[in-house]
């Protein structure tokens, strides 16, 4: 398979939010939103129609409703992802369907309408879900019409369990189940209407949409919002009844009311206002309607009317601040990323609605409205904690994606002109271990053919650099490109496949013999018996003192032919660019000099190398260029030619990473001296100490 295949747009031609296909995106975004709102505020907002009409209670058909629809969404995820991807309402569909009817056979002797209810959970919400996601593709623009979309679902969700909530669960059940139905068809409709592709494949997809900070916050963000939106509208239905003593239908209907105020208020809360206004508004609503309870518990007008209004103003704040959240965070996120960005941040919303439902009714029930309202508002806290995170990081997210677009623009351009892209590429890279930033805002580039070193103190990050590039590492920002294509999202095993391989480490199978170790490793890679023999044959060739020792089981190699056998491995792997990790560490420098004699011959047969290296004379011997780390970031760059006869500068560069500044002028105006090493084999020529005593080499 080619690079390209692999890391092919996502979003096809024909998807933006212009010319022809704006009509069919926008239809899709909202007919998918409806049906999200629907989908999500029919169990939810009739469970307590359906508890009564059951004689159970509201927390046992919550839980039955949130189990349903967690069990829904691992089957649809599953189905998707093995299904062909360009039609997933569909398969959606048919797993929610056929996940349904086992239900309804399990629960029919016991209690078949709970199974029918629950068949609305299962499956179906998700569908709308993955719909969201994809809709979304065509553009930011479409992303309001979900949103609109939503909204409206969720009040003609209430509106329905207002309208059948004098009556019989049973018949909410069935009506619900018909309307939700419906929705989806309307969902489908959608899909068909509009040719958004769907990613390739999910995972790398959502991880890539929640890496920059921005969309990570944004994301999280939608729990705390699901958790207060959907949910808070259950409670309150309930909290109107019990506190306010208003009948089933005039609950639901002043949570209609509720919401149509909040879809108002969401919409005018609009710009770069947006996020500072609903910050003050959200809290300001929730303390309106927990005044409204104090007014209570008798039904009077007064009270109720607060309390709607204070919803009102909360609801449509919170639903402002996901709005203009996800917005911001959409901007700052690559056109690839941001379907699946989207599907993660309604995937927590409705998490968050279903477990927010939950647990306020739960408390609500179990002691009072008082406790759920404190949790209402430490969720309401957490959100403005977020939106205000967003303001602070989306500059530095846009700048960054700014570079990434502008790389994009300039390797398409050189592609035009026939120039080759740089056989490796990485640019705003950071990177974390647990919550220790390691490397900050970092970057390389080699050439086709071309050997560079990177090199600098201990522990500035250049191995986490390396197992960055190689697949190994997570970045939290930052792109990867091999020979111009994006490969930051896909795994170590992939970047093999695409000739990328990395020597870290001395991985090798002690228990094994030399030849095993290799063979193994190629069926590891998936090649074929004749072609792992093959490629034994050929690596034997380039290493007669592995053939010597061919049977020999590694543990018992020594360091110098360990190395020469993870070397020998990555030759059958053909790369075309080869990752070096400290390859002079520990051995004897006669050693090195024949492991740099491989690197070198490698080279010449064209593969391009990044080699970390503690030994700034063995990297001056060996390399085109250097690269000087420094705290986790590149700081300075210099040919082998500008840095030959320069000891003071290599030792300046080797402590702090900076060059002084009387040392920075072109090499050709500096007085001629000695090479800092003239040895192949990296024979230190010249010593300098550290400020911490360390001798560098
Ligand atoms: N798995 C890990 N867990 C936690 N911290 C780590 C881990 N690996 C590396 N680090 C820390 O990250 C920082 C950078 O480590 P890294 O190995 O990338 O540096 P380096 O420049 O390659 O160092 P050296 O030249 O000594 O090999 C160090 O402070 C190290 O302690």
């Amino acid at each position: 398979m080619r690079p390209d295949e692999d890391t092919r747009r996502s979003v096809p031609p024909g998807t933006t939010h212009d010319g022809a296909g704006a009509w069919r995106s926008r239809i899709a975004g909202w007919s998918a939103g409806t049906a999200g709102g629907l989908l999500t505020g029919v169990p939810l907002l009739g469970a307590a129609g359906l508890a009564r009409g059951l004689g159970v209670d509201l927390t046992s058909v919550l839980a039955a409703v949130i189990a349903a629809a967690v069990l829904g969404a691992a089957a649809t995820v599953a189905v998707v992802q093995r299904v062909p991807h360009r039609h997933p309402v569909r398969a959606a569909l048919l797993a929610g369907a056929a996940l349904g009817a086992v239900l309804l056979l399990v629960v029919h002797v016991a209690a078949p309408m709970p199974g029918l209810f629950a068949l609305t959970a299962l499956g179906l919400p998700w569908a709308a879900l993955m719909v969201a996601g994809r809709a979304v593709a065509a553009g930011t623009a479409t992303l309001r019409y979900w949103h609109v979309g939503l909204l409206n679902g969720l009040g003609l969700a209430a509106l329905l369990a207002g309208g059948t909530g004098g009556g019989s669960g049973y018949h909410w059940a069935a009506a619900g189940v018909l309307v939700t139905l419906g929705a989806l068809a309307g969902a489908t409709a959608g899909e068909l209407l509009s040719d958004v592709g769907w990613p390739p494949a999910l995972r790398p997809l959502f991880d890539n949409a929640t890496r920059p900070a921005t969309a990570r916050t944004a994301v999280l963000a939608q729990a705390g919002l699901g958790l207060v939106v959907p949910g808070a509208l259950v409670f309150a239905t309930d909290v109107l009844r019990a506190e306010f003593g208003l009948g089933p239908r005039g609950a639901v209907g002043v949570v209609g009311d509720a919401l149509v105020g909040g879809a108002v208020l969401a919409v005018l809360l609009r710009g770069k206002w947006a996020l500072r206004l609903a910050v003050v508004a959200a809290p300001a609503g929730l303390l309106a309607a927990a005044g409204a309870l104090l007014v209570g518990p008798d039904p009077t007008v007064v009270g109720v009317v607060l309390f709607a209004a204070g919803l009102a103003v909360a609801v449509g704040a919170l639903v402002a601040l996901a709005v203009s959240g996800e917005r911001v965070a959409a901007e700052v996120l690559h056109p690839d990323a941001r379907p699946a960005f989207v599907a993660a941040a309604s995937v927590l919303f409705l998490a968050g609605g279903l477990g927010g439902a939950g647990l306020l009714t739960l408390l609500e029930t179990r002691y009072s409205a008082g406790p759920a309202l404190v949790v209402a508002a430490a969720a309401v806290l957490v959100s403005i904690g977020y939106a205000r995170r967003i303001r602070r990081t989306a500059p530095v997210d846009a700048e960054r994606l700014a570079r990434v677009l502008a790389d994009e623009v300039e390797v398409a351009r050189l592609a035009h002109r026939g120039v080759r892209p740089a056989a490796l590429s990485c640019s705003g890279v950071d990177a974390a271990h647990g919550p220790v930033q390691v490397l900050y805002d970092a970057a390389v580039r080699v050439d086709d053919g071309e050997m560079v070193a990177i090199c600098g103190p201990n522990g500035v990050g250049k191995t986490t650099l390396l197992r960055v590039l190689s697949g190994l590492h997570r970045p939290a920002a930052g792109v990867v490109r091999l020979g111009g294509v994006d490969v930051t999202t896909l795994t170590a095993p992939r970047r093999i496949q695409l000739g990328l391989s990395a020597v870290v480490g001395q991985a090798v199978f002690g228990s094994l013999t030399v030849t095993e170790n290799l063979r193994m490793h190629g069926y590891t890679l998936g090649r074929r018996s004749d072609a792992v023999h093959r490629g034994v044959d050929a690596a034997f060739a380039v290493f007669p003192r592995l053939y010597e020792r061919r049977d020999q089981v590694a543990a018992t190699l020594s360091g110098g032919e360990r190395q020469l056998l993870v070397l020998a491995k990555t030759l059958i792997q053909r790369p075309r660019m080869l990752l070096v990790d400290e390859l002079s560490l520990g051995l004897a420098p006669v050693v090195v000099g024949g492991l740099l004699e491989m690197l070198r011959r490698l080279n010449a047969q064209g593969t391009s190398l990044l080699v970390v290296e503690q030994s700034v004379n063995v990297a001056l011997s060996l390399a085109d260029r250097i690269c000087f780390m420094e705290k986790g970031a590149m700081v300075a760059e210099h040919t082998v030619g500008e840095l030959t006869g320069r000891p003071e500068l290599v030792r300046a560069l080797m402590l702090g990473g900076h060059a002084p500044a009387e040392d920075v002028e072109p090499a050709h105006q500096t007085p001629g001296g000695e090479p800092v090493v003239q040895t192949p084999g990296g024979e230190p020529a010249s010593e300098a100490t550290r400020a911490d005593g360390a001798v560098i080499r």
